[in-house]
């Protein structure tokens, strides 16, 4: 167990003086070297043994210089553990994706700026997002390690290993020591339940695996007439044909959701789940809400947060589009089924950018809510390529352009390629257009193909202006959530 005492010794070169943490009789910080950031240690021998470094003169301290490989990363983790992640309960959350790697500095100065009662979980990267940035899940927690230690964040955090659909993601993932597992069975949520037919919707009871879930229409029927939730400002309750189409909907993605689970668990690891059905076309409505937390909770499986797909459009990067007045009444029910159920959050699934909502979700979850942010980050990062960079900038939007369309594939967004303006005389103000961004948003992984060097020189050099924009960008997200 390690203890931290003062004062630090002088160090000779300082840029990140925020990441100093003095342990017993040793130092670590974050600086530079030959142009790259680097870990010092400064101390006896026994706790140098366990980095990789080199001894050097570093002015006029003898250190240990060590890369910011993925060994020196899990050895910070184990002398500083609050930059291990560990579960986070059911407190107020934040999940800070970021593509490129370098944007945690800039979320931990927001979160500093707010204050309250937030808790971070800084690494944060979807299978997707990985597969698309070349990223491995050990490369996103190793960031973001490095990226909490160089600004000096001392509380607890997270690790999400975002919308995993198999085991394989599982495995990847609780490998690199990810704490918080986002489930995603959307490929077996069936959107059309809604609105089939009598005739097809008794078809595809028919087909549902009631064995394998221990249940039977019938009794599904009978447990779910008699349920009363009540609500405060209503009683919830469920009629046959409400039951039929949530069975029909949600069963299958229950069978897969409880399988994932009990995968997880038998990996004996330390670990909270989410469970993400936002990605469907069909909104979760407050019944399905009920029928699809029951039945998970009748086979076993606990979770700390759930994301429904909410009414309106959750989409990448711009603000909710849809009736916020309605928004509000369905958020109250999921808000109080989540309450009466759990307690477990809602979870904000495309939450950045949605500034018009925050309060709503923060009134009627009571700070039981996680707010899941990605791409905006790295939208940041293309704002100061747009300041900084723009013959850059404009080449990296025409190729966006031209990928969009087979980009967007696996995205739900309504961004039009023909709306972005053509000759636009102001770049970084491209940032702020509702077309542009999602275009931008969405085409991250052809971009990083062609660009990656570029790009992460330029956010090397202008390390502060990056940051400093992340800060600003995220104060405006946290500030609702940061509550006394
Ligand atoms: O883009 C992705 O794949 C993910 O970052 C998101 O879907 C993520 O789950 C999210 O909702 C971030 O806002």
């Amino acid at each position: 167990m390690t203890r931290e005492t003062q004062p630090p010794p002088p160090a000779p070169t300082d840029p990140y003086p925020e990441s100093r943490r003095t342990l017993h009789d040793f130092t670590v910080w974050m600086g530079q070297a030959a142009g790259e950031k680097q870990l010092f240690v400064q101390g006896p021998e026994h706790p140098l043994q366990h980095f990789q470094g080199d001894a050097v003169q570093h002015g006029p301290l003898k250190v240990l210089q060590c890369p910011l490989s993925s060994h020196n990363a899990k050895v910070l983790r184990e002398i500083l553990p609050n930059l291990k992640p560990q579960p986070l309960g059911l407190a107020t959350s934040a999940g800070f994706g970021d593509r490129l790697g370098v944007a945690t500095p800039g979320h931990v100065q927001a979160l500093q700026a707010v204050g309250g009662r937030i808790r971070p979980i800084f690494a944060q990267q979807s299978i997707r997002e990985m597969a698309r940035t070349g990223r491995t899940p050990q490369q996103v927690l190793d960031d973001a390690t490095w990226g909490a230690f160089q600004a000096g964040w001392t509380g607890t955090l997270g690790a999400d290993a975002d919308h995993l659909k198999t085991p394989e993601d599982i495995d990847r993932c609780a490998a690199a020591g990810f704490t918080f597992f986002t489930l995603d069975p959307s490929g077996h949520v069936d959107n059309a339940a809604g609105r089939d037919s009598a005739a097809v919707l008794q078809e595809k009871l028919g087909q549902l695996p009631w064995a394998a879930l221990d249940t039977s229409e019938t009794d599904l029927q009978r447990r779910y007439r008699a349920l009363r939730l009540d609500l405060g400002h209503r009683t919830l309750t469920l009629d046959e044909e409400a039951i039929t189409r949530a069975a029909v909907k949600y069963l299958p993605a229950v069978q897969q959701i409880q399988a994932l689970f009990q995968h997880l668990q038998g990996k004996n690891i330390p670990f909270e789940l989410e469970i993400s059905v936002d990605e469907g076309d069909a909104p979760t409505t407050p019944a399905e809400h009920v029928f699809l937390a029951s039945e998970l909770k009748r086979l076993g499986v606990s979770w700390v947060s759930l994301a429904p797909r909410f009414i309106g459009s959750f989409e990448k990067g711009v603000d909710y589009i849809g009736d916020v007045d309605l928004l509000n009444l369905e958020m109250q029910d999921h808000a109080l089924i989540a309450r009466r159920l759990g307690p477990y959050k809602l979870s904000l699934h495309s939450g950045s950018d949605k500034f018009s909502i925050y309060p709503i979700a923060m009134h009627h979850t009571q700070g039981l809510v996680h707010l899941k942010t990605a791409g905006t980050s790295y939208l940041e990062a293309l704002r100061v390529v747009a300041v900084t960079a723009p013959d850059l900038f404009t080449e990296m939007l025409e190729v966006a352009k031209q990928h969009f369309e087979e980009d967007r594939a696996s995205y739900h967004i309504s961004g039009k390629l023909d709306r972005v303006p053509v000759q636009p005389g102001n770049l970084p103000a491209l940032l702020d257009h509702f077309d542009t961004r999602q275009v931008l948003h969405v085409t991250f992984g052809t971009l990083l193909q062609q660009f990656r060097e570029p790009l992460m020189q330029l956010m090397e050099q202008h390390e502060t202006l990056h940051l400093q924009g992340l800060r600003e960008h995220f104060i405006r997200h946290l500030a609702p959530f940061a509550g006394a």
